[in-house]
């Protein structure tokens, strides 16, 4: 018999590919065949996929970006996505058809609904994004990279927790050293992109910190390029030793040294912070889709965690006083540590790959 076939379709930004590439790996080293339905812009991360799963593209079709006329063509995109993907699902029978998110994901899972062949969702954010809840009520499982995930009524999900890389993975529970009479290192994260207003707002607040503090703090700030002279330049005229980049590639190295992390709260951001088990004070996204990234704060916040703080009501003299009210009490950190740690979940894709599994015995 052959080997059973994954069908993996998933949008084109990376908090939809990451997650799909670990499923993918996993699945591979089960000894199942995988494949990738995505689109152009999805394309470009299938590069970090195995080597041995297949690419098949889909036009993009979005309601979201582009003029008036790429709206209006995009139910003919996405009909025409479909008829071509219940051709390929009648020939290649997969097995299990997972959706992570975004509209490339529309013509896998209506062709999966229409030819009946087992389907679910994995869903990275605290709330549904507009593709996964049009089909969570029609898909058999529904997996949750956040808990807890706002679901529409009648409608049960799973927390399997969000994959993470394996350089995280290798660093999960690093033992935690807490605030000390010693040098201190103080992450600050934007995503994947960077994000501006840590840039206005975090050197002005560990400026106004007290000196104590301040002199035996390491930063690591991630800022966008053209953000990076003045963050620079304030660490500077604060005597406060910083180094600041575009994107850090050793985050997990870098989470792991620090007292505090400050950070987005982008669903990867959070499961990186959790599995490695850091105390942070989260600023989400106030723009984000149904407001998700503070959904995705909440259950480390609930835990005690973190501390959130709406970009809202945020300013750098608040912001300095929840710094130096976490660096100067080293029992309160170290409690948001290990309960931060407690929420990680290193376990997600093998949880997320024993889903497919179950699915796949279900089938007649
Ligand atoms: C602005 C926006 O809409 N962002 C969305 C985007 O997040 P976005 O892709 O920005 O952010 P995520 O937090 O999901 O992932 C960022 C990843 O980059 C890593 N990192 C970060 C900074 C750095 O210097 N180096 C580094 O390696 C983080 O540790 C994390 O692993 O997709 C996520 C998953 O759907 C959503 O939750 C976010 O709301």
């Amino acid at each position: 018999m052959a080997e059973p076939l994954l069908l993996i379709a998933a949008g084109g930004t990376g908090g939809h590919m990451f997650p799909a590439q670990a499923l993918a790996e996993t699945m591979v080293a089960r000894g199942w065949r995988v494949k990738l339905s995505t689109d152009a812009r999805g394309a470009r991360y299938a590069g970090g996929f195995p080597s041995v799963v297949p690419v098949e593209q889909v036009a993009s079709a979005t309601f979201s970006r582009g003029g008036a006329a790429a709206k209006l063509g995009a139910p003919f995109v996405i009909a025409g996505g479909i008829i071509g993907a219940v051709a390929g699902m009648m020939r290649d029978k997969p097995t299990v058809v997972v959706g992570f998110g975004g509209y490339p994901t529309i013509p896998a899972l209506a062709a999966a609904v229409i030819l009946r062949r087992p389907r679910m969702i994995h869903e990275q954010n605290g709330v549904l994004g507009r593709v996964n809840a049009a089909f969570a009520s029609r898909v058999d499982r529904l997996a949750c990279g956040t808990w807890p995930t706002d679901l529409p009524p009648g409608v049960a999900g799973e927390h399997v927790g969000n994959p993470v890389r394996a350089a995280v993975l290798e660093r999960a529970g690093a033992a935690y050293i807490p605030p000390g009479e010693y040098p201190m290192s103080l992450l600050v994260i934007g995503g994947s992109q960077g994000a501006r207003v840590l840039s206005d707002l975090v050197p002005a607040a560990v400026a106004a910190l007290p000196e104590t503090l301040r002199e035996r703090l390491r930063v690591s700030h991630q800022a966008r390029d053209e953000d990076a002279a003045r963050v620079v330049e304030t660490y500077a005229t604060a005597g406060v030793r910083a180094e600041v980049q575009p994107f850090f590639t050793d985050i997990p190295r870098r989470l792991s040294e620090a007292q505090l992390v400050i950070s987005r709260s982008g669903a990867s951001s959070v499961a990186d912070i959790s599995v490695i088990g850091r105390p942070s004070i989260l600023i989400p996204f106030a723009a984000a889709t149904g407001d998700h990234q503070t959904a995705n704060a909440r259950g480390l916040v609930q835990a005690g965690a973190a501390v959130m703080l709406p970009e809202s009501a945020l300013d750098a003299a608040k912001l300095s006083r929840d710094i130096a009210a976490i660096l100067s009490d080293p029992v309160r950190a170290e409690t948001m540590a290990r309960a931060a740690l407690a929420q990680g979940r290193p376990d997600a894709t093998d949880r997320l790959a024993g889903l497919v599994e179950t699915l796949a015995r279900k089938m007649p």
